[in-house]
Formats: structure tokens, C-alpha cells, sequence
């Protein structure tokens, strides 16, 4: 049985749909993300999982358990990453892991925790007084704190330096490895893609896609992208007529191509009718990043950047 289940789910701001008919299903140790574009409805989806707001219509379970009418139980299986306005500042960080491990029957050892999270330092700073990457840092600690089955992070690493984020990540993979599950919201495709089995992407209060990152760029126009510096021009209606192309780009003499296996195999075959060579070849995989400004249309390019 899925640990967490989402079917039909609805919920409007003022008449105006936030959320209009998303489904998903997450089973028990997987990491699964929700991504989307800025207003796209994540935040109204998963607090209504955390049972924070109530969905117009449509069915939330998570273990089974309604999230609204049976919150207290969902509290002790769910752990919800918490807003920056939720801790007094004067609370100090050892204070506030404290007090957070005294809620739950059976909280995690503060000790290591804290170290994981770099937070050893900073037992004895007040909240008010730590900076936004580690106050952060405290959420996520404070989130796993009653060493919960199922634990929600919204924006994990906003906010947080390169290497923190590399180190929450190395965190949340060590979680999981103990079986948790992981519903993770997040803008950051490195982040999705290293850390997520599956992904639900978001767009317009919908499920634009769900599938594996992989999945998501084999399914995006563009999976293949191959790029180089030609000898001599090119003629642009034959580079337009290649098969399975989905873009070409110029750029400073450089030619950009997304396409599929296909279109490599013709672009190869070009080159070499025309004795054109190719200089600094480069043949990669598209990215997650090319596959959600894909999947979420032109419309959304800008507000996901
Ligand atoms: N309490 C509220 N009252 C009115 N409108 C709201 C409220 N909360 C969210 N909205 C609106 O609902 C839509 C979806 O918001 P939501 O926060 O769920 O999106 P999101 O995908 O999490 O966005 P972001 O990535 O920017 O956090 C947005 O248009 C937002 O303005």
C-alpha cells in the first residue's frame, strides 16, 4: 500500500483553482519530488498531505490516515520541515532540539544529528541570531528529529551554500537508507535529479508528467543534445530538415542541436557530405532542466529560472 495517496485533489484561493485535480501516489521508502514552476500549486499540495490546509474535494491519505480529521496520529508518522516564523528567536539551537524531541515517543539522539547538520557550533546561539542557511539547517534537523516515517521537505536547501547542500543531501540519502520516505518540493533539477526515484512535475494546479528523472528527459522533445564548431557554414534548411530535431541554437559560431540518437547519426552524415568537420564535438544527454522547461511549456520558462 502507498504510504501517501493524492486522487482528484482540489482546492481554490477566492474562486481561483490553486490545485485542480492532482493524483499521485508515493510508496514507502521512496524519494519523491514535486517540482514546478513558481504558483504552479506544490506548497497547497503538500500542506494539505501535512494535513495544514483542507482540500476542497478529492481524498488525501497518508498511512491510511486522513490528514485533517485524524491529524494528531498523522503527526506522529508524518515530520514536516517548519516555517521560519514557527520558532521564538531567543530559543536557543539546543534548546529548540530539545523541546522538539520531547514531543515524540521516540526521537532520534539529538547529538549526531546536530553533527550531520553542521549545527554542533551552534548549540548554545539563540534562533534569532543564526543565519538563513543555518536556521534552515535546523528545520531539516527539527523535521527528522521524532524519527518519523514519512518526513515532508518543502525548499530543502534554499538557501543553503553548495556545500551545505551537498551535505543535506548525503543527509536525506542516509534517511531514506533507513526507510523513510521523502516527499521533497523543490526548484532545484540537481537536486531532483540526484536525490529523486520519481517525480511528479507540477504546472498550472496539474500533473503536467510522472515518471523517473530519466524518464522525464527520454520523454522530452529534445533527449540528446549535441553541439560543435563548423568548419565552413551550414546550410540552415538542411540542419532545420533533420530528423527528430527539436532545436538548433547559434552561438558564436557554435551550433547547438536537441534532438535524439537520430538526429546525431544524420547530423554525422551531413557533416561528412558537405567535407564540413566538426570542431570540439560534444554529444551529451539533455538535462532534467531541459526537460521541465519542456514538459511545462513556454509560457512557464520564465517563472522557473
Ligand atoms: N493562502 C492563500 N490565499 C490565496 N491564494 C493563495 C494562498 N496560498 C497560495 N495561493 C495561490 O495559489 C497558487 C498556488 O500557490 P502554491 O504556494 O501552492 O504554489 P507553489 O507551486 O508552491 O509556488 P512556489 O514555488 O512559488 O512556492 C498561487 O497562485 C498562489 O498565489
Amino acid at each position: 500500500m502507498p504510504v501517501i495517496e493524492v486522487m482528484d485533489l482540489r482546492k481554490s484561493y477566492a474562486g481561483r483553482p490553486a490545485v485542480d485535480g492532482v493524483s499521485f501516489a508515493v510508496e514507502e521508502g521512496e524519494i519523491f519530488g514535486v517540482l514546478g514552476p513558481n504558483g504552479a500549486g506544490k506548497t497547497t499540495t503538500v500542506e494539505c498531505v501535512e494535513g495544514l490546509r483542507v482540500p476542497d474535494s478529492g481524498v488525501v491519505r497518508v498511512t491510511g490516515l486522513d490528514p485533517v480529521a485524524d491529524h494528531a496520529r498523522v503527526a506522529r508518522v508524518l515530520g514536516a520541515q517548519l516555517q521560519e516564523s514557527e520558532l521564538q528567536a531567543k530559543l536557543t539551537v539546543r534548546e529548540a532540539l530539545e523541546l522538539y524531541a520531547a514531543f515524540y515517543p521516540k526521537p532520534l539522539d539529538w547529538g549526531p544529528l546536530a553533527e550531520r547538520l553542521g549545527l554542533t557550533a551552534k548549540l548554545t546561539t539563540r534562533f534569532g541570531k543564526l543565519s538563513g542557511g543555518q536556521k534552515q539547517r535546523l528545520f531539516i534537523a527539527l523535521a527528522l528529529i521524532g524519527d518519523p516515517r514519512i518526513v515532508v521537505l518543502d525548499e530543502l536547501t534554499t538557501g543553503l551554500d553548495p556545500r551545505a547542500r551537498r551535505d543535506t543531501w548525503e543527509l536525506i540519502e542516509d534517511v531514506r537508507t533507513r526507510g523513510v520516505t521523502v516527499l521533497l518540493v523543490t526548484h532545484f533539477m540537481e537536486e531532483a535529479q540526484r536525490l529523486c526515484d520519481r517525480i511528479a512535475v507540477i504546472d498550472k494546479g496539474r500533473v503536467a508528467a510522472l515518471d523517473t528523472p530519466a524518464g522525464l528527459i527520454r520523454r522530452s522533445a529534445g533527449s540528446t543534445v549535441i553541439s560543435f564548431t563548423p568548419s565552413a557554414p551550414l546550410d540552415e534548411a538542411e540542419l532545420n530538415a533533420l530528423p527528430a530535431l527539436a532545436s538548433v541554437e547559434h552561438r558564436d559560431g557554435r551550433i547547438t542541436l536537441a534532438g535524439t540518437d537520430e538526429t546525431v547519426n544524420a547530423v554525422i552524415t551531413l557533416l561528412a557530405r558537405h567535407r564540413v568537420t566538426a570542431r570540439q564535438l560534444r554529444v551529451s544527454d539533455a538535462t532534467l532542466d531541459d526537460a521541465f522547461l519542456d514538459l511545462t511549456g513556454d509560457a512557464t520558462k520564465e517563472a522557473a529560472v
